[in-house]
């Protein structure tokens, strides 16, 4: 059982319609003229019986009918005005809440998005919120309301008018009505839910053809099709026989409302026919009724549906909100301090421990650590180790539960989010690319930055041989429906992004993934040409960043557990040694290559 709509809940959505006050006022107002006009109707009925054919009198009749044809141009009219203004105020709000929504979204820490990812709602479900929580909302607004509006003043109209027509009537009339609707009214509850139940099973099927072909190259490999055949077509037949199921209830629901409605009607005119023989009621008087009778009958039908439609929307508004009233755990501070000009990049952790929601070992322990600014540092440690974290964590895409981090001795904390990460460039390991252009891929790096930049960043990048060779060079557009690139290339698009940015710090996790030796050169080459000059700090996977850094970090669950170059750590660092030896095989690499510091001496 869905728990009844808060009553706040709907009074903040009204507060989202107040801009458009004048708009809603004008709807009001002709729906008031449409259920009027309708009302109307009934009365226009008993004079063309009455007045027209029972008094056989020509001309009234033309009178009346002249006058019921300027009401239903009225009816008209209105009713295709407050369809606009209706319609109209429910898109507005969708796309208001719209709007609203994916902005606040986007100032959620990555975390909450993590969170509700591992949650119980499943993957998707906030974007589900965005898309179909509005959808329900703007239905809500864009027809339901209306429609429980007009049907609850055409019932109180009707019910009025009956009563001024024949009261005892309209007491039978008034008794019949719920006997009549309460069958159907539990019918179509039934048939709603099975409909949502076979709504349910058609999206299940969808889900798993959609996962089975999205993974086809996976699912032909290991000769998974029959397995899959079986799965589907199960579904498939499930999907049936629900569909099944709310077809025969639907069949039901369908001859029962015929024969209430029917014998309501037929109760009515029999009474009321004894009425008329007995010249208590004329017979446009018995024609009006019901008229009304059935325009009540209908309105209650409406107005029970209407009711489920709004407890739905307010479950859909709830979240709506909930998801507004969220509040991002990372923000700027309200008077940040002000980066130093020219900032010189050092960087420093200062007993930094931190540990994902969820779980109970640190990602970070007590990490205590100085960059200088312009030095390469190479992180390096195992799996779990806590690399990627303490990139992220300089990127404030968490806060450290205890300890404090610094960029140029200020506390991270303390500066604005936006001015500290646009110091900081990011490379990540499978970079992101978005659907759009080569260009607009790279001025995620700089918006504003002319062709001529782009060009030099590409070439610099040592990706603009490709980005020539693609169909439409800088134009090409990528992502879904666009074209595909290799690892290699993605990650010369990602360094050429971050080379437009010209930030003083970079945060590089390199590439594990199978670049072959020419794409490594290619890649390795750019990142020296983005290192130069920048305090780095690298996720070092590759041999050439281990042995080319000013210092090497190594890290092991979470702790910093030795800090050098190369030939030192082999001496001093036992978990050092069996990476290198793991890297490099028993030979370890010439251990007096010379360092970024030697080169540009
Ligand atoms: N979003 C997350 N939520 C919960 N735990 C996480 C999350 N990201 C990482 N962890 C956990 O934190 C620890 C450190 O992970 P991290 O990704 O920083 O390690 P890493 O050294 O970068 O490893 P790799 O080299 O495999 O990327 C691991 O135990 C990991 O399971």
């Amino acid at each position: 059982m869905t728990p009844a709509p808060d009553p706040r809940t709907l009074l903040r959505l009204l507060a989202l319609l107040r801009p458009y006050r004048g708009r809603l006022a004008l709807a009001a107002l002709t729906l008031l003229m449409a259920s009027g006009s309708v009302l109307m109707l009934g009365q226009g009925l008993r004079l063309v019986i009455d007045q027209g054919f029972m008094a056989s009198d020509a001309a009234s009749l033309n009178r009346v009918l002249m006058l019921l044809l300027a009401v239903v141009t009225v009816l008209a009219a209105a009713s295709a005005l407050r369809y606009y203004l209706v319609t109209w105020i429910g898109e507005r709000l969708a796309a208001d809440l719209r709007r609203q929504v994916f902005d606040h979204l986007l100032t959620l820490e990555p975390g909450f998005f993590e969170s509700a990812e591992r949650g119980d709602h499943g993957a998707g479900e906030i974007t589900s919120r965005l898309t179909a929580d509005t959808s329900v909302l703007q239905s809500l607004f864009g027809s339901s309301v209306s429609m429980a509006l007009r049907n609850a003043v055409m019932l109180v109209g009707a019910v009025v008018l009956m009563l001024i027509t024949q009261p005892w009537l309209s007491a039978l009339a008034l008794l019949g009505i719920p006997a009549t609707l309460l069958p159907i009214l539990w019918f179509g509850r039934r048939v709603r839910r099975l409909s949502r139940s076979s709504q349910d099973r058609v999206a299940e099927l969808g889900r798993y053809a959609g996962e089975a072909l999205g993974g086809i190259r996976t699912l032909q490999a290991f000769n998974h099709q029959d397995v899959d055949r079986h799965a589907y077509a199960q579904r498939v037949e499930d999907a049936f026989d629900t569909a099944l199921v709310r077809t025969r209830q639907r069949a039901w629901l369908t001859a029962i409302a015929m024969l209430t409605v029917f014998a309501a009607v037929g109760i009515m005119l029999w009474q009321g026919g004894q009425a008329v023989l007995a010249g208590t009621l004329s017979p446009g008087e018995l024609s009006a009724f019901l008229f009304y009778a059935v325009l009540a009958a209908g309105a209650v039908a409406t107005l029970a549906e209407v009711a489920g439609d709004v407890q739905r929307a307010a479950g859909a508004a709830e979240r709506l909100l909930e998801l507004l009233d969220t509040q991002p755990a990372i923000h700027s501070p309200a008077t940040p301090t002000p980066l130093p000009d020219p900032l010189r990049g050092d960087i420093g952790l200062h007993g930094v421990s931190f540990c994902y929601p969820g779980r109970d070992i640190p990602a970070l322990d007590n990490v205590t650590l100085q960059i200088a600014a312009g030095e390469r540092v190479a992180l390096v440690g195992p799996s779990g180790a806590g690399k990627s974290t303490l990139l992220a964590m300089l990127l404030r895409f968490h806060d450290p539960d205890s300890g404090y981090l610094t960029l140029d001795g200020i506390d991270l904390g303390r500066l604005d989010l936006q001015a500290l990460r646009s110091q900081l460039g990011l490379v990540s390991q499978e970079p992101v690319l978005f659907s759009g252009s080569v260009a607009d891929n790279l001025r995620y790096g700089q918006a504003s930055a002319s062709y001529t930049a782009l060009r030099e960043a590409a070439r610099d990048a040592n990706a603009l041989a490709f980005i020539e060779a693609l169909p439409q060079g800088f134009d090409t557009p990528l992502g879904p429906g666009g074209v595909q690139l290799s690892g290699g290339q993605r990650q010369r698009l990602a360094i050429a992004r971050a080379l437009l940015k010209n930030p003083r710090v970079l945060l590089l996790d390199e590439a594990t993934s199978a670049l072959d030796a020419e794409s490594e050169r290619l890649v390795q080459q750019a990142l020296d040409a983005l290192m130069v000059g920048r305090t780095s700090l690298v996720i070092a996977h590759r041999l050439a960043t281990v042995v080319s850094a000013d210092r090497l970090l190594v890290m092991n669950d979470g702790r910093l557990l030795a800090a050098g170059r190369h030939h030192e750590l082999l001496a001093s660092s036992p978990l050092y040694r069996q990476l290198a030896e793991l890297q490099f095989g028993r030979s370890t690499p010439d251990a007096d290559q010379p360092t970024s510091a030697d080169r540009r001496r």
